[in-house]
């Protein structure tokens, strides 16, 4: 003991024989106060570190320019608004505030969110290798998709990416060229049922189901024939789930698990998981027994399927692989992927790849539909490179010839890309022009509002296809690789991307090969809804005439 500790305890306690020595004193207090005393020390001073981040945080982004904010709420009354006005504001927010960098930042209650639609700044955040952590808004989608590739944490993003990434190489992708092929058929088979409608349909309903037998085939090797039975108990699920997690995400009060537990809707939503995630695990079984007894590649493609009521799929077998029999080879016998881990991988593709390309399809055909002499050219190429191919289904190799209507899908794209928003959360704090946005903070990618700018896409309301012809004699100056990005960019890009485009270009070659389009509504009348993909609120209705 130091002779200054023992003065001090002497004079503290008294000298002598009765004194306390620092031993008994220390032994004397509980030891509980102790812990108490320490763990208050150590509250105190996390509180005082994240008080200084937070009030950093404020800082910085006060200093972005965005519409004046109350205490504590922020502009949750500004962000609180209906559908189709709350895509309004978000786009009004450049024109308001941000015209000149395109940065805009906007508070709901004390989180801060920082809007970006200008190419520098986008590439900032998406090419970026640290912040690849998806916003908050993504936790919704997991009670569905659990970790999978979409909404996983960076911590395990890196090595599924790697795992998935070969399932999508282009000799696999041409074996699903069939399918695309088979389902745009059955699609063309049943708009013929529109064909004296003068007033017009929505065509969206009858692609997404098309997209749905699409993804549901290839991914997990069973057709569910949602365009035959759009009623089935699958389907079904399917949709209201979707609608069901739409809700929670506009509806603030329905966000805490706390409160949305506590609702209809969360039985609701517990009752399509089931029936949803019971299907694909009897597809991970069923084709993992198929792989066993290695009859996978020697089965003939039959016709028998999801039965509409009991979800059952017999001699579902087929010629090619599904994305599940990759996954499963993948998985080593459950060492890389468990049984789970398939399951949110095969559910991810299917959400991934569903809505989006229905989309896609939906709004190249509408714009088609606006404008006879872009189509006309669209069908003179797919004429000129079937040949004399009658009936007969397109290769992909003459898919890929199909420059012009390439060009439709991108522009398609570009005016009304499918996920009109983008959100990460950042991890590390990012330079964007003048401004620090810091860690902590949600990035708004809007990339409906980056693809209209008038700096790089002149005009940028017409639909002009021509933006995506290739002219290689052309002096402009490349367009910035930020620019254009229908499927996000940098590390987290979108896995899916030439699937998607495939698939787009085989359903319209097959619907414009027998019909010709006509849009109903006029574009400037639409009413858009920014939600996990565009929208518009009346769908988009065409009408269609046989082609002689
Ligand atoms: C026209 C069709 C499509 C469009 C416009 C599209 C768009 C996108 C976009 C913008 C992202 C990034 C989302 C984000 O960062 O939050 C994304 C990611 C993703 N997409 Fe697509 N997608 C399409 C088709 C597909 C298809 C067909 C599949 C699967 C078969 C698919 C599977 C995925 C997956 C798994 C991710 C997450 C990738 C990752 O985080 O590593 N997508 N998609």
């Amino acid at each position: 003991m130091a002779y200054g500790d023992s003065v001090l305890l002497a004079s503290s306690f008294g000298a002598g024989s009765n004194s306390w020595t620092r031993q008994q004193f220390i032994e004397s207090v509980p030891k509980t106060s102790v812990l108490l005393l320490l763990s208050f020390i150590f509250i105190v001073c996390c509180l005082a570190a994240y008080l200084e981040r937070y009030r950093r945080l404020v800082r910085h982004i006060n200093r972005i320019p965005g519409p004046a904010t109350l205490p504590i709420i922020g502009n949750a009354l500004l962000i609180n608004a209906d559908r189709e006005e709350l895509f309004n504001r978000i786009i009004a927010s450049r024109k308001l505030y941000g015209r000149r960098q395109g940065i805009t930042r906007i508070w709901n209650g004390m989180t801060p969110y920082v809007l970006i639609s200008q190419a520098q700044a986008v590439e900032k955040i998406l090419s970026s290798t640290k912040n690849i952590e998806k916003g908050r808004d993504y936790e919704f989608l997991q009670p569905w998709l659990g970790t999978g590739l979409l909404t996983s944490p960076a911590s395990k993003w890196q090595h599924r990416r790697k795992i998935l990434t070969p399932t999508f190489h282009f000799r696999i992708l041409a074996d699903f060229v069939e399918v695309f092929n088979k389902q745009a058929t059955v699609l063309v088979e049943k708009l013929a049922k529109e064909l004296d409608n003068e007033a017009g349909f929505d065509c969206v309903r009858y692609i997404t189901l098309c997209s749905l037998d699409i993804i549901c085939e290839t991914a997990m090797g069973c057709p569910v024939y949602a365009q035959r039975q759009s009623d089935s108990e699958y389907v079904r699920a399917h949709e209201k789930i979707g609608e069901i997690m739409l809700n929670r995400l506009q509806k603030l009060w329905l966000h805490p698990d706390i409160i949305f537990r506590c609702t209809r809707q969360y039985r609701e939503q517990q009752k399509c998981l089931d029936i949803l995630h019971r299907f694909s695990y009897r597809m991970i079984t069923e084709r993992r027994s198929i792989i066993q007894t290695g009859s996978v590649m020697k089965q003939a493609n039959t016709e028998d399927g999801l039965d509409a009521n009991n979800n059952k799929c017999e001699g579902s077998g087929r010629k090619q692989l599904a994305f599940l029999d990759l996954l499963i080879e993948a998985s080593d016998g459950g060492r890389i992927l468990s049984d789970t881990d398939i399951r949110e991988e095969v559910d991810t593709f299917i959400l991934g790849g569903h809505d989006t390309t229905a989309t896609s399809i939906s709004w190249t055909l509408f714009l088609l539909g606006t404008d006879p002499t872009v189509q006309e050219r669209v069908v003179q190429e797919i004429e000129c490179v079937m040949g004399d191919g009658g009936e007969r289904w397109p290769t992909m190799r003459e898919l890929n010839e199909m420059r012009y209507l390439e060009a439709c899908i991108k522009e398609g794209l570009r005016l009304y890309p499918s996920i009109p928003i983008i959100g990460r959360r950042l991890t590390e704090d990012v330079r964007l022009a003048d401004h620090v946005v810091p860690a902590g903070t949600n990035a708004v990618i809007v990339v409906y509002q980056l693809h209209r700018d008038p700096a790089v896409f002149p005009n940028p309301d017409r639909f002009n296809p021509d933006h995506f012809m290739v002219d290689a004699s052309s002096s402009q100056e490349p367009r910035h690789p930020f620019a254009y990005i229908p499927f996000s960019a940098g590390p987290r890009n979108c896995i899916g991307q030439k699937f998607g485009a495939l698939e787009a270009k085989a359903v319209l070659v097959a619907v414009l090969r027998q019909y010709r389009v006509e849009a109903v509504d006029r574009r400037e009348n639409l009413t858009l809804y920014g939600e996990l993909v565009l929208r518009s609120k009346d769908g988009l209705r065409i009408r269609i005439t046989k082609r002689k």
